[in-house]
């Protein structure tokens, strides 16, 4: 029998579009289903000033094939130099939705993001008063931290201690990958948030590590231990407006991830509305789905939700998907789950 699920048009609320080639063959991938997404900064040089913002959404728009719609909700790489007037004025005019703090270090591109938090105090004191949120990737870079332990330490040393300080301030952690992250932002009251990826719902360290090292499913923050995993997907489809889909769809080229030093992102873009409906029936919640991918992001960002929808069927036989997208700037694997899929978007 087939089996249908009707939803809201869903949005990401965290996206990595890259730039130029990339731009232009993975842009498609999301604009099929999603409506919206939060366009990360991370580009090399980062998108710093309102002007960068604007001239990167022009591209993305630009990049956009024929026919199809899509907004981009562009964000601001926060940096040590970053003028708190710049960011005032871009959230002002509508054109940027959220800043992101990079830890210096703590993953791809961030090399020109924040070491010490009291130099982007101003900043952070506008964002405060005027109600723009701060997306954090939450990962300490001590080099004393076990990787594993990062997320749980930069709760406990640096976002708890912010949001004392400055509690007005607006907060989405993005991409949480513990326990410890959906228990603090359950607790968090109505200005924070938390995002959740498609690929963290589904993949634990193991299916990294045993039976040999899987460069695609490689990823930061790193993938945990399976209750961690499974707390997340009690987060997830529990109903509960804190938790919301951000995909964390990272494109690199597999020449890069299949590397030495390869580097960490699951592009997942493609099938990520499937193997969302796959967790979520596996958990007995497809009725939850639609708040974690429509609605829950939109109230948190003070947006409204989608007006299209998007259907979701359930087919009698497994569906395939692209192994590979092949841009121009080279072939992108796309996340395999391991295990066979029903349930595929309507075009
Ligand atoms: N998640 C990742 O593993 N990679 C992201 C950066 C990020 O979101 O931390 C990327 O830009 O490739
Ligand atoms: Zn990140
Ligand atoms: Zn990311």
């Amino acid at each position: 029998m087939t089996q249908h699920l009707d939803i809201r048009r869903p949005d990401d609320w965290h996206l990595h579009l890259r730039d130029g080639a990339m731009l232009q063959g993975v842009l498609p991938e999301t604009a099929r289903h999603f409506a919206r997404a939060i366009i990360m900064p991370n580009l090399v040089p980062p998108v710093v000033t309102g002007d960068q913002a604007a001239a990167y959404r022009e591209r993305i728009l630009a990049a956009l094939p024929e026919g199809m719609a899509f907004e981009p909700l562009m964000t601001l790489y926060l940096t040590e130099g970053t003028d708190p007037a710049d960011v005032a004025a871009a959230a002002a005019s509508g054109l940027v939705k959220a800043v992101k703090l990079y830890p210096a270090g703590a993953t791809t591109n961030s090399h020109s993001g924040v070491a010490n938090l009291d130099k982007v105090m101003p900043v952070l004191e506008k964002m405060a008063e005027i109600g723009l949120p701060l997306c954090t990737h939450g990962e300490v870079v001590t080099p004393e931290v076990d990787i594993f332990d990062r997320e749980a330490v930069f709760i406990d040393t640096v976002l708890a201690p912010l949001r004392k300080r400055l509690p007005e301030l607006r907060v989405v952690m993005e991409h949480i990958t513990t326990e410890d992250g959906v228990a603090y932002a359950a607790e968090g009251g109505d200005t924070l948030g938390a995002t959740i990826t498609t690929h963290h719902l589904i993949i634990n360290r193991n299916h990294l590590l045993v039976g040999g090292i899987k460069p695609h499913y490689y990823c930061l923050p790193v993938a945990k231990r399976e209750k961690h995993r499974l707390a997340l997907r009690k987060a997830a489809t529990s109903g509960n407006p804190r938790f919301f889909l951000g995909t964390d769809s990272a494109p690199h080229i597999d020449a890069l991830k299949e590397h030495a030093c390869g580097c960490a992102g699951c592009f997942t873009a493609t099938n990520t509305m499937a193997l969302l409906a796959h967790v979520f029936e596996e958990e007995d919640a497809l009725g939850q789905l639609e708040a974690f991918a429509s609605l829950n992001g939109p109230a948190f960002y003070h947006l409204p939700a989608n007006e299209s929808r998007l259907r979701l069927v359930r087919r009698e036989a497994a569906q395939d998907f692209p192994e590979k997208i092949l841009t121009g700037a080279g072939p992108v694997t796309v996340f395999n789950p391991g295990f066979p899929v029903f349930w595929s978007v309507e075009s």
